[in-house]
């Protein structure tokens, strides 16, 4: 008997499709408001991965006609030098939205950085105020990965009410939130992470399975259930994912690649997030 393959879930072209929309967008503020949808990133210090995914969201906004201004700051700045920056950049008006990349270096108090952007420029959904509203069902802006990762589900006509979704991994800004954003679409959610006891069993027991620990290749084929849907959203170096893809894919029903799945996701909702904080900054006052 031949081995089932699941359907890949391809987050290459619903991006695609998500930017040209963006696109659109940002080409009628500039016609209709004379104003630039513009992202600020920020980036401490200079570790070479952070600095590809950074020059990688510059390029795409580039490519859907919004400016992008960036920030760098030396590895050795503080947690006090950090706020302010994004401080001046929350009240600077040409700046419509902010992305403060992950990591900051482990010197610097990272929440109390996110907490310095204006929640109305938190196109990144990483300030405590966004974090509140996406947990409530409230419309603030998710992060961006968890937001992504919703968008995917939805094209693929995946319905996580009654699931048992389990996310493995808890950070604050991917699997804390994206078990909360499935816990507003009715699924019954599970944590795992490194405290937990049996992660197999648990694992196993996942009709929607999220993997977010940033391990290379951690979830293998055995440990799913058949027919499970398979979310990769782990980025480990050599774009590698959390999930091992070709054991994985012989048992679940839906599955994202990695490259190809969730990373895609992730920068084109932080575009259509910048958009969404603009028109409202561009139109107030009118
Ligand atoms: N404040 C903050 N927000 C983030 O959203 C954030 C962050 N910090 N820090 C780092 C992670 C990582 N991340 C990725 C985005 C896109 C791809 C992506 O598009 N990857 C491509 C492949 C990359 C390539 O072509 O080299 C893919 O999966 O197809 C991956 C990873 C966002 N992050």
């Amino acid at each position: 008997m031949p081995t089932a393959q699941a359907q890949l879930m391809n987050g290459t072209d619903l991006a695609r499709t998500l930017i040209d929309d963006t696109a659109r967008r940002a080409a009628a503020l500039t016609r209709d408001q004379h104003v630039v949808p513009t992202l600020a990133t920020v980036l401490v210090g200079d570790d070479p991965a952070s600095v590809t995914y950074v020059r990688m969201k510059q390029k795409r906004c580039e490519r859907a006609g919004l400016r992008s201004e960036h920030v760098a700051l030396p590895a050795s700045t503080s947690t006090a030098q950090l706020v302010d920056a994004l401080g001046v950049l929350s009240a600077d008006p040409g700046i419509h939205g902010i992305l403060l990349q992950h990591p900051v270096g482990d010197h610097i108090d990272e929440r109390a950085a996110f907490d310095a952007i204006a929640p109305e420029k938190d196109v990144d959904g990483v300030t405590s105020q966004s974090f509140a509203a996406m947990a409530l069902g409230g419309n603030g802006f998710a992060s961006c990965t968890p937001g992504g990762i919703i968008r995917l589900l939805d094209h693929y006509a995946v319905d996580p009410a009654g699931m048992h979704a389990v996310v493995v991994g808890r950070s604050p800004i991917l699997g804390r939130p994206v078990g909360m954003l499935l816990l507003g679409r009715n699924a019954t959610v599970t944590y795992c992470h490194s405290h937990t006891r049996n992660l197999g069993s648990i694992v196993s027991a996942a009709d929607l399975l999220v993997a977010a620990v940033g391990k290379p290749n951690f979830i293998v084929g055995e440990d799913i259930k058949p027919g499970a849907v398979v979310i990769d959203a782990g980025y480990n170096a050599g774009n590698i994912g959390d999930v091992e893809f070709s054991s994985a894919r012989t048992r679940a029903s839906l599955i994202t690649p990695v490259p190809g799945g969730v990373g895609p996701m992730t920068i084109a909702t932080l575009l259509a997030q910048t958009i969404d904080a603009a028109e409202p900054q561009t139109t107030a006052g009118e």
